[in-house]
Protein backbone atom coordinates (compact mmCIF):
# COMPACT_ATOMS: atom_id res chain seq x y z
CA UNK A 1 0.00 0.00 0.00
CA UNK A 2 1.36 2.98 -0.94
CA UNK A 3 1.41 6.06 1.45
CA UNK A 4 -1.70 8.61 1.07
CA UNK A 5 -0.80 12.05 -0.29
CA UNK A 6 -1.34 14.42 2.43
CA UNK A 7 -3.69 17.56 -0.01
CA UNK A 8 -1.40 20.96 0.91
CA UNK A 9 -3.44 23.34 2.26
CA UNK A 10 -3.22 26.91 0.74
CA UNK A 11 -1.69 29.69 3.13
CA UNK A 12 -3.80 32.07 1.05
CA UNK A 13 -5.72 33.26 -1.97
CA UNK A 14 -4.49 30.98 -4.56
CA UNK A 15 -2.94 32.96 -7.77
CA UNK A 16 -1.19 31.17 -10.41
CA UNK A 17 -1.05 30.80 -13.99
CA UNK A 18 -1.74 27.42 -15.07
CA UNK A 19 -1.07 25.39 -18.37
CA UNK A 20 -3.04 22.14 -18.70
CA UNK A 21 -1.78 19.43 -21.00
CA UNK A 22 -3.95 18.49 -23.66
CA UNK A 23 -7.62 17.26 -24.41
CA UNK A 24 -8.11 13.13 -23.64
CA UNK A 25 -10.92 13.84 -25.19
CA UNK A 26 -9.38 15.37 -28.66
CA UNK A 27 -6.24 13.15 -28.19
CA UNK A 28 -7.69 10.00 -28.13
CA UNK A 29 -10.20 10.13 -30.87
CA UNK A 30 -7.41 12.02 -32.82
CA UNK A 31 -4.75 8.96 -32.77
CA UNK A 32 -7.88 6.45 -33.48
CA UNK A 33 -8.78 8.15 -36.30
CA UNK A 34 -5.20 8.85 -37.37
CA UNK A 35 -4.96 4.83 -37.73
CA UNK A 36 -7.54 4.56 -39.60
CA UNK A 37 -6.51 7.38 -41.95
CA UNK A 38 -5.84 7.45 -45.70
CA UNK A 39 -2.03 8.85 -44.53
CA UNK A 40 0.57 9.93 -41.68
CA UNK A 41 -0.67 12.42 -39.91
CA UNK A 42 0.96 14.98 -36.93
CA UNK A 43 -0.79 15.16 -33.73
CA UNK A 44 0.67 17.87 -31.62
CA UNK A 45 0.41 18.65 -28.01
CA UNK A 46 -1.58 15.32 -27.50
CA UNK A 47 -1.70 14.70 -24.04
CA UNK A 48 0.79 12.17 -22.94
CA UNK A 49 -1.05 9.98 -19.91
CA UNK A 50 -1.87 6.74 -18.87
CA UNK A 51 -4.92 6.66 -21.13
CA UNK A 52 -3.53 8.03 -24.05
CA UNK A 53 -0.68 5.91 -23.94
CA UNK A 54 -2.69 3.18 -23.50
CA UNK A 55 -4.65 3.95 -26.76
CA UNK A 56 -1.11 5.02 -28.82
CA UNK A 57 -0.36 1.32 -27.41
CA UNK A 58 -3.73 -0.89 -28.83
CA UNK A 59 -3.23 1.08 -32.55
CA UNK A 60 0.23 0.18 -32.64
CA UNK A 61 -0.67 -3.26 -31.56
CA UNK A 62 -3.30 -3.54 -34.87
CA UNK A 63 -0.30 -2.59 -36.70
CA UNK A 64 -0.18 1.63 -36.76
CA UNK A 65 2.66 3.22 -36.29
CA UNK A 66 2.74 5.92 -33.34
CA UNK A 67 5.99 7.62 -33.34
CA UNK A 68 7.47 10.12 -30.99
CA UNK A 69 7.96 13.69 -32.64
CA UNK A 70 9.48 17.11 -31.82
CA UNK A 71 7.83 19.82 -34.56
CA UNK A 72 8.47 23.26 -34.83
CA UNK A 73 9.51 22.81 -30.69
CA UNK A 74 6.14 21.43 -29.35
CA UNK A 75 5.86 17.30 -28.48
CA UNK A 76 4.06 15.47 -31.10
CA UNK A 77 2.78 12.23 -32.47
CA UNK A 78 3.60 10.94 -35.76
CA UNK A 79 0.66 8.37 -36.34
CA UNK A 80 1.26 6.12 -39.68
CA UNK A 81 -1.64 3.87 -40.45
CA UNK A 82 -1.06 0.64 -41.29
CA UNK A 83 -3.46 -2.67 -42.20
CA UNK A 84 -5.15 -3.18 -39.37
CA UNK A 85 -4.07 -7.32 -38.09
CA UNK A 86 -4.23 -9.60 -35.33
CA UNK A 87 -3.26 -11.21 -33.24
CA UNK A 88 -3.10 -8.30 -30.84
CA UNK A 89 -3.62 -8.15 -27.39
CA UNK A 90 -5.44 -4.45 -25.86
CA UNK A 91 -5.21 -3.53 -22.58
CA UNK A 92 -8.40 -0.52 -21.90
CA UNK A 93 -6.99 -0.04 -18.68
CA UNK A 94 -9.52 1.80 -16.95
CA UNK A 95 -9.99 3.99 -20.11
CA UNK A 96 -13.57 4.34 -21.40
CA UNK A 97 -12.24 5.72 -24.74
CA UNK A 98 -10.31 2.48 -25.12
CA UNK A 99 -12.36 0.23 -24.70
CA UNK A 100 -15.36 1.45 -26.15
CA UNK A 101 -13.51 3.29 -29.10
CA UNK A 102 -11.06 0.40 -30.13
CA UNK A 103 -13.17 -2.74 -30.60
CA UNK A 104 -15.24 -0.99 -33.31
CA UNK A 105 -12.15 -0.44 -35.24
CA UNK A 106 -10.26 -3.79 -33.94
CA UNK A 107 -13.66 -5.48 -36.26
CA UNK A 108 -11.85 -4.12 -39.37
CA UNK A 109 -8.45 -5.88 -38.01
CA UNK A 110 -7.58 -9.31 -39.80
CA UNK A 111 -6.92 -11.35 -37.06
CA UNK A 112 -8.05 -12.17 -33.10
CA UNK A 113 -7.58 -9.50 -30.49
CA UNK A 114 -7.85 -10.09 -27.17
CA UNK A 115 -9.05 -6.98 -25.05
CA UNK A 116 -9.18 -6.91 -21.37
CA UNK A 117 -8.37 -3.77 -18.68
CA UNK A 118 -8.14 -2.72 -15.01
CA UNK A 119 -10.90 -4.88 -12.33
CA UNK A 120 -13.24 -1.78 -12.24
CA UNK A 121 -12.78 -1.88 -16.24
CA UNK A 122 -14.19 -5.65 -16.30
CA UNK A 123 -17.65 -3.93 -14.51
CA UNK A 124 -18.53 -0.98 -17.00
CA UNK A 125 -20.55 -0.80 -19.13
CA UNK A 126 -19.95 -2.46 -22.64
CA UNK A 127 -22.43 -5.03 -23.39
CA UNK A 128 -23.92 -2.26 -26.01
CA UNK A 129 -20.71 -2.20 -27.67
CA UNK A 130 -20.21 -5.89 -28.41
CA UNK A 131 -24.19 -6.25 -29.27
CA UNK A 132 -23.61 -3.51 -31.68
CA UNK A 133 -20.56 -4.92 -33.21
CA UNK A 134 -22.57 -8.38 -33.66
CA UNK A 135 -25.32 -6.79 -35.43
CA UNK A 136 -23.26 -5.47 -37.47
CA UNK A 137 -21.13 -8.91 -38.57
CA UNK A 138 -18.26 -8.68 -36.41
CA UNK A 139 -17.92 -12.46 -34.29
CA UNK A 140 -17.58 -11.40 -30.26
CA UNK A 141 -16.52 -13.99 -27.45
CA UNK A 142 -16.58 -13.30 -24.13
CA UNK A 143 -12.83 -14.64 -22.68
CA UNK A 144 -14.03 -14.03 -18.41
CA UNK A 145 -16.79 -14.36 -15.91
CA UNK A 146 -18.45 -11.09 -17.48
CA UNK A 147 -20.11 -12.35 -20.87
CA UNK A 148 -21.21 -8.64 -21.60
CA UNK A 149 -17.77 -6.70 -21.23
CA UNK A 150 -14.18 -7.14 -20.44
CA UNK A 151 -12.28 -9.25 -20.86
CA UNK A 152 -13.22 -10.61 -24.51
CA UNK A 153 -11.68 -11.73 -27.75
CA UNK A 154 -13.24 -9.92 -31.25
CA UNK A 155 -11.98 -11.87 -34.45
CA UNK A 156 -11.94 -10.01 -37.07
CA UNK A 157 -12.09 -10.76 -40.98
CA UNK A 158 -10.27 -8.14 -42.12
CA UNK A 159 -13.63 -5.63 -42.84
CA UNK A 160 -17.33 -5.14 -41.29
CA UNK A 161 -20.74 -5.02 -43.54
CA UNK A 162 -21.44 -2.37 -41.29
CA UNK A 163 -25.16 -0.69 -42.36
CA UNK A 164 -27.66 0.23 -39.03
CA UNK A 165 -27.75 -0.80 -35.45
CA UNK A 166 -30.27 0.56 -32.62
CA UNK A 167 -28.41 0.71 -29.30
CA UNK A 168 -29.67 1.72 -25.95
CA UNK A 169 -26.60 4.57 -25.24
CA UNK A 170 -27.80 5.70 -22.34
CA UNK A 171 -25.19 4.65 -19.85
CA UNK A 172 -22.65 6.50 -21.91
CA UNK A 173 -22.34 8.73 -25.00
CA UNK A 174 -18.77 6.75 -25.89
CA UNK A 175 -21.09 3.57 -27.37
CA UNK A 176 -22.17 6.22 -30.08
CA UNK A 177 -18.64 7.99 -30.49
CA UNK A 178 -17.09 4.73 -30.76
CA UNK A 179 -19.07 3.34 -33.09
CA UNK A 180 -19.24 6.74 -35.17
CA UNK A 181 -15.09 6.94 -35.28
CA UNK A 182 -15.30 3.37 -37.45
CA UNK A 183 -18.32 3.70 -39.47
CA UNK A 184 -16.78 5.05 -42.49
CA UNK A 185 -14.71 2.37 -42.82
CA UNK A 186 -17.31 -0.01 -42.57
CA UNK A 187 -18.65 -1.09 -46.12
CA UNK A 188 -21.97 0.05 -45.94
CA UNK A 189 -21.15 2.94 -43.65
CA UNK A 190 -23.42 2.79 -40.56
CA UNK A 191 -26.56 4.00 -39.22
CA UNK A 192 -26.63 4.50 -35.35
CA UNK A 193 -30.08 5.08 -33.91
CA UNK A 194 -30.56 5.56 -29.94
CA UNK A 195 -33.32 3.96 -28.53
CA UNK A 196 -33.80 4.63 -24.57
CA UNK A 197 -33.87 7.03 -21.30
CA UNK A 198 -31.69 10.04 -23.15
CA UNK A 199 -27.97 10.26 -23.96
CA UNK A 200 -25.64 11.90 -21.81
CA UNK A 201 -22.29 13.78 -22.45
CA UNK A 202 -24.14 14.93 -26.07
CA UNK A 203 -21.01 18.04 -26.14
CA UNK A 204 -18.67 14.60 -26.74
CA UNK A 205 -20.73 13.33 -29.62
CA UNK A 206 -20.83 16.45 -31.13
CA UNK A 207 -16.77 16.27 -30.97
CA UNK A 208 -17.00 13.48 -32.41
CA UNK A 209 -18.91 14.05 -35.44
CA UNK A 210 -16.89 17.39 -35.86
CA UNK A 211 -13.59 15.26 -35.91
CA UNK A 212 -14.76 13.08 -38.66
CA UNK A 213 -15.59 15.70 -40.41
CA UNK A 214 -12.61 17.72 -40.13
CA UNK A 215 -11.46 14.52 -41.60
CA UNK A 216 -13.70 14.40 -44.58
CA UNK A 217 -16.26 12.18 -43.24
CA UNK A 218 -19.92 12.76 -44.44
CA UNK A 219 -22.03 12.54 -41.03
CA UNK A 220 -25.82 12.97 -40.68
CA UNK A 221 -26.83 14.65 -37.52
CA UNK A 222 -30.26 15.94 -38.27
CA UNK A 223 -32.31 13.62 -36.93
CA UNK A 224 -32.07 13.96 -33.05
CA UNK A 225 -30.71 10.19 -31.58
CA UNK A 226 -29.73 8.91 -35.30
CA UNK A 227 -26.56 9.50 -36.59
CA UNK A 228 -25.78 8.38 -40.62
CA UNK A 229 -21.78 8.00 -41.36
CA UNK A 230 -21.26 7.55 -45.33
CA UNK A 231 -18.82 4.86 -46.20
CA UNK A 232 -15.53 6.65 -47.58
CA UNK A 233 -11.97 7.16 -46.63
CA UNK A 234 -10.97 9.15 -43.78
CA UNK A 235 -8.89 11.62 -45.05
CA UNK A 236 -5.22 12.41 -42.47
CA UNK A 237 -5.29 15.77 -40.97
CA UNK A 238 -2.49 17.27 -38.77
CA UNK A 239 -4.25 18.89 -35.60
CA UNK A 240 -3.04 20.24 -32.63
CA UNK A 241 -4.65 19.46 -29.60
CA UNK A 242 -6.50 22.23 -26.85
CA UNK A 243 -5.91 21.75 -23.22
CA UNK A 244 -8.15 19.85 -21.37
CA UNK A 245 -10.85 22.32 -20.12
CA UNK A 246 -11.94 19.28 -17.40
CA UNK A 247 -8.59 18.54 -16.36
CA UNK A 248 -8.17 23.34 -15.89
CA UNK A 249 -11.15 22.77 -13.54
CA UNK A 250 -9.61 21.68 -10.39
CA UNK A 251 -7.16 24.25 -10.99
CA UNK A 252 -9.98 26.40 -11.67
CA UNK A 253 -11.43 25.62 -8.19
CA UNK A 254 -8.41 26.62 -6.52
CA UNK A 255 -8.96 29.98 -7.10
CA UNK A 256 -12.72 29.49 -6.53
CA UNK A 257 -12.36 28.19 -3.12
CA UNK A 258 -9.92 30.41 -1.58
CA UNK A 259 -11.16 33.80 -3.15
CA UNK A 260 -7.60 33.93 -5.29
CA UNK A 261 -6.94 34.15 -9.08
CA UNK A 262 -6.24 31.41 -11.81
CA UNK A 263 -5.66 32.07 -15.18
CA UNK A 264 -5.43 28.83 -17.79
CA UNK A 265 -3.80 30.06 -21.20
CA UNK A 266 -4.61 28.40 -24.63
CA UNK A 267 -8.58 28.32 -23.57
CA UNK A 268 -10.31 28.13 -26.69
CA UNK A 269 -12.85 30.41 -27.67
CA UNK A 270 -14.62 27.57 -29.61
CA UNK A 271 -14.54 24.56 -28.37
CA UNK A 272 -16.87 21.08 -28.34
CA UNK A 273 -15.27 20.34 -24.94
CA UNK A 274 -18.14 19.61 -22.57
CA UNK A 275 -15.28 21.43 -19.68
CA UNK A 276 -16.06 24.62 -21.34
CA UNK A 277 -19.43 24.70 -19.25
CA UNK A 278 -17.29 25.18 -15.75
CA UNK A 279 -17.33 28.97 -16.95
CA UNK A 280 -21.45 28.77 -16.59
CA UNK A 281 -20.89 26.78 -13.52
CA UNK A 282 -18.04 29.03 -11.14
CA UNK A 283 -20.25 32.12 -12.72
CA UNK A 284 -22.74 30.68 -10.92
CA UNK A 285 -21.70 29.97 -7.64
CA UNK A 286 -20.40 33.65 -7.25
CA UNK A 287 -16.87 33.68 -9.11
CA UNK A 288 -15.81 35.93 -11.43
CA UNK A 289 -14.88 34.20 -14.81
CA UNK A 290 -13.79 36.00 -17.69
CA UNK A 291 -12.23 34.84 -21.02
CA UNK A 292 -8.92 37.38 -21.53
CA UNK A 293 -7.16 37.02 -24.58
CA UNK A 294 -7.14 33.33 -25.04
CA UNK A 295 -6.51 32.96 -21.27
CA UNK A 296 -9.83 32.16 -19.09
CA UNK A 297 -9.77 33.71 -16.27
CA UNK A 298 -11.17 32.68 -12.44
CA UNK A 299 -11.40 34.92 -8.88
CA UNK A 300 -13.02 33.28 -6.36
CA UNK A 301 -15.27 35.07 -4.26
CA UNK A 302 -15.57 35.89 -0.83
CA UNK A 303 -18.00 32.98 -0.28
CA UNK A 304 -19.28 30.33 -2.84
CA UNK A 305 -22.99 30.16 -3.60
CA UNK A 306 -24.61 26.65 -3.69
CA UNK A 307 -26.07 25.79 -6.70
CA UNK A 308 -29.07 23.66 -9.00
CA UNK A 309 -27.57 22.61 -12.13
CA UNK A 310 -28.03 19.42 -14.86
CA UNK A 311 -24.78 18.14 -15.51
CA UNK A 312 -26.29 15.40 -17.92
CA UNK A 313 -23.79 16.85 -20.70
CA UNK A 314 -21.10 17.51 -18.46
CA UNK A 315 -21.02 14.70 -16.02
CA UNK A 316 -16.92 14.51 -15.97
CA UNK A 317 -17.33 17.92 -13.70
CA UNK A 318 -19.37 16.43 -11.65
CA UNK A 319 -16.19 15.78 -8.39
CA UNK A 320 -15.09 19.21 -9.02
CA UNK A 321 -18.57 20.73 -8.58
CA UNK A 322 -19.37 18.24 -5.52
CA UNK A 323 -16.08 19.19 -4.13
CA UNK A 324 -17.07 23.20 -4.67
CA UNK A 325 -20.62 22.56 -3.48
CA UNK A 326 -18.81 21.01 -0.05
CA UNK A 327 -17.51 24.52 0.46
CA UNK A 328 -20.24 26.82 -0.29
CA UNK A 329 -22.51 29.11 1.68
CA UNK A 330 -25.62 27.01 0.30
CA UNK A 331 -27.14 23.67 -0.49
CA UNK A 332 -26.53 22.75 -4.00
CA UNK A 333 -28.48 20.13 -6.01
CA UNK A 334 -26.18 18.08 -9.23
CA UNK A 335 -29.04 16.21 -11.65
CA UNK A 336 -28.92 14.70 -14.34
CA UNK A 337 -26.19 12.01 -13.71
CA UNK A 338 -27.20 8.77 -12.66
CA UNK A 339 -24.63 7.59 -15.59
CA UNK A 340 -21.92 8.81 -13.45
CA UNK A 341 -22.55 5.16 -11.33
CA UNK A 342 -20.95 3.35 -14.33
CA UNK A 343 -17.94 6.13 -14.65
CA UNK A 344 -14.50 4.80 -13.23
CA UNK A 345 -16.17 4.42 -10.01
CA UNK A 346 -19.65 4.79 -9.10
CA UNK A 347 -19.03 8.51 -8.77
CA UNK A 348 -22.49 9.21 -6.94
CA UNK A 349 -21.90 6.25 -4.28
CA UNK A 350 -17.63 7.66 -3.71
CA UNK A 351 -18.85 11.34 -3.11
CA UNK A 352 -21.27 11.20 -0.88
CA UNK A 353 -18.72 8.78 1.41
CA UNK A 354 -15.92 10.79 1.14
CA UNK A 355 -17.64 13.91 1.86
CA UNK A 356 -19.28 12.75 4.76
CA UNK A 357 -16.13 11.03 5.53
CA UNK A 358 -15.09 14.68 6.42
CA UNK A 359 -18.06 15.49 8.40
CA UNK A 360 -19.89 16.95 5.60
CA UNK A 361 -23.37 15.94 4.10
CA UNK A 362 -23.56 14.37 0.56
CA UNK A 363 -26.59 12.57 -0.39
CA UNK A 364 -27.02 10.31 -3.61
CA UNK A 365 -30.68 10.43 -5.12
CA UNK A 366 -31.60 8.51 -8.24
CA UNK A 367 -30.14 11.11 -10.68
CA UNK A 368 -27.54 12.77 -8.59
CA UNK A 369 -26.61 14.50 -5.62
CA UNK A 370 -28.12 16.74 -2.73
CA UNK A 371 -24.86 18.60 -1.11
CA UNK A 372 -25.26 20.73 2.36
CA UNK A 373 -22.73 22.19 3.17
CA UNK A 374 -21.26 21.50 6.91
CA UNK A 375 -17.88 22.21 8.08
CA UNK A 376 -15.55 19.84 7.57
CA UNK A 377 -12.97 18.46 8.99
CA UNK A 378 -9.29 16.67 8.09
CA UNK A 379 -9.47 12.62 7.30
CA UNK A 380 -8.89 9.75 4.71
CA UNK A 381 -10.05 10.74 1.06
CA UNK A 382 -10.32 7.82 -1.00
CA UNK A 383 -9.77 8.09 -4.86
CA UNK A 384 -11.64 4.66 -5.85
CA UNK A 385 -8.80 4.28 -8.83
CA UNK A 386 -10.78 7.48 -10.09
CA UNK A 387 -8.43 10.23 -11.43
CA UNK A 388 -11.11 12.98 -10.70
CA UNK A 389 -12.03 11.62 -7.24
CA UNK A 390 -8.41 12.28 -6.07
CA UNK A 391 -8.52 15.91 -7.52
CA UNK A 392 -11.40 16.86 -5.92
CA UNK A 393 -9.89 15.41 -2.71
CA UNK A 394 -7.21 18.00 -3.06
CA UNK A 395 -9.38 20.52 -4.06
CA UNK A 396 -11.12 20.25 -0.35
CA UNK A 397 -7.73 20.01 1.13
CA UNK A 398 -6.95 23.59 0.01
CA UNK A 399 -9.46 24.78 2.72
CA UNK A 400 -9.79 21.77 5.19
CA UNK A 401 -6.48 20.88 7.15
CA UNK A 402 -5.14 17.19 7.13
CA UNK A 403 -7.14 15.47 3.95
CA UNK A 404 -5.42 12.44 3.06
CA UNK A 405 -5.88 11.10 -0.88
CA UNK A 406 -5.12 7.41 -0.66
CA UNK A 407 -4.17 7.12 -4.20
CA UNK A 408 -3.05 10.36 -5.92
CA UNK A 409 -1.19 8.40 -8.64
CA UNK A 410 -4.69 7.79 -10.09
CA UNK A 411 -4.60 11.08 -11.64
CA UNK A 412 -1.98 9.41 -13.89
CA UNK A 413 -4.60 8.31 -16.19
CA UNK A 414 -5.12 11.89 -17.55
CA UNK A 415 -2.28 13.90 -16.19
CA UNK A 416 1.02 13.20 -16.06
CA UNK A 417 2.20 15.04 -13.16
CA UNK A 418 -0.75 16.14 -11.03
CA UNK A 419 0.88 16.58 -7.69
CA UNK A 420 3.45 18.18 -9.41
CA UNK A 421 1.41 21.19 -10.91
CA UNK A 422 -0.83 21.47 -8.18
CA UNK A 423 2.05 22.09 -5.82
CA UNK A 424 3.84 24.30 -8.24
CA UNK A 425 0.67 26.29 -8.27
CA UNK A 426 0.32 26.72 -4.38
CA UNK A 427 4.06 28.15 -4.63
CA UNK A 428 3.16 30.06 -7.79
CA UNK A 429 1.81 33.49 -6.88
CA UNK A 430 1.83 34.43 -10.50
CA UNK A 431 4.27 32.28 -12.04
CA UNK A 432 3.15 30.22 -14.62
CA UNK A 433 2.89 26.28 -13.95
CA UNK A 434 3.59 24.03 -17.19
CA UNK A 435 2.29 21.19 -17.35
CA UNK A 436 4.15 18.64 -19.59
O1 LIG B 1 -16.15 10.50 -25.41
C1 LIG B 1 -15.45 10.96 -24.50
O2 LIG B 1 -14.31 11.39 -24.69
C2 LIG B 1 -16.02 10.99 -23.15
C3 LIG B 1 -17.38 10.88 -22.96
C4 LIG B 1 -18.03 10.94 -21.64
O3 LIG B 1 -18.39 9.63 -21.27
P1 LIG B 1 -19.87 9.19 -20.79
O4 LIG B 1 -20.82 9.52 -21.87
O5 LIG B 1 -19.72 7.74 -20.52
O6 LIG B 1 -20.14 10.00 -19.55
C5 LIG B 1 -17.10 11.55 -20.59
O7 LIG B 1 -17.64 11.43 -19.31
C6 LIG B 1 -15.73 10.88 -20.66
O8 LIG B 1 -14.88 11.39 -19.70
C7 LIG B 1 -15.09 11.16 -22.01
C1 LIG C 1 -15.57 9.29 -17.32
C2 LIG C 1 -14.27 9.56 -17.55
O1 LIG C 1 -13.40 8.78 -18.24
P1 LIG C 1 -13.54 7.62 -19.31
O2 LIG C 1 -13.03 8.19 -20.59
O3 LIG C 1 -12.69 6.51 -18.81
O4 LIG C 1 -15.00 7.24 -19.40
C3 LIG C 1 -13.65 10.80 -17.04
O5 LIG C 1 -12.50 11.08 -17.42
O6 LIG C 1 -14.28 11.51 -16.24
Amino acid sequence: MTQAWAAPTADGPVRATVRVPGSKSITNRALLLAALADGPALLRAPLRSRDTELMAAALRALGAEVADRVDGGEDAWLVTPGPLRGPATVDCGLAGTVMRFVPPAAALADGEVRFDGDPRARERPMGTVLDALRALGAEVTPAGENPAGLPFVLRGRGGLAGGEVTIDASASSQFVSGLLLSGARYERGLTVRHSGPPVPSQPHIEMTVRMLRDQGVVVDDNTPDVWRVEPGPVRARDLTVEPDLSNATPFLAAAAVTGGEVRVPGWPERTTQAGDAIRGILTEMGCDVELRGRALVVRGPGALRGVDVDLRDVGELTPTVAALAALADGPSRLRGIAHLRGHETDRLAALAAEIGGLGGDAEETEDGLVIRPRPLRGGGWRAYADHRMATAGAIIGLVVPGVAVDDVASTGKTIPDFPGMWAAMLKAKEIAVEGV
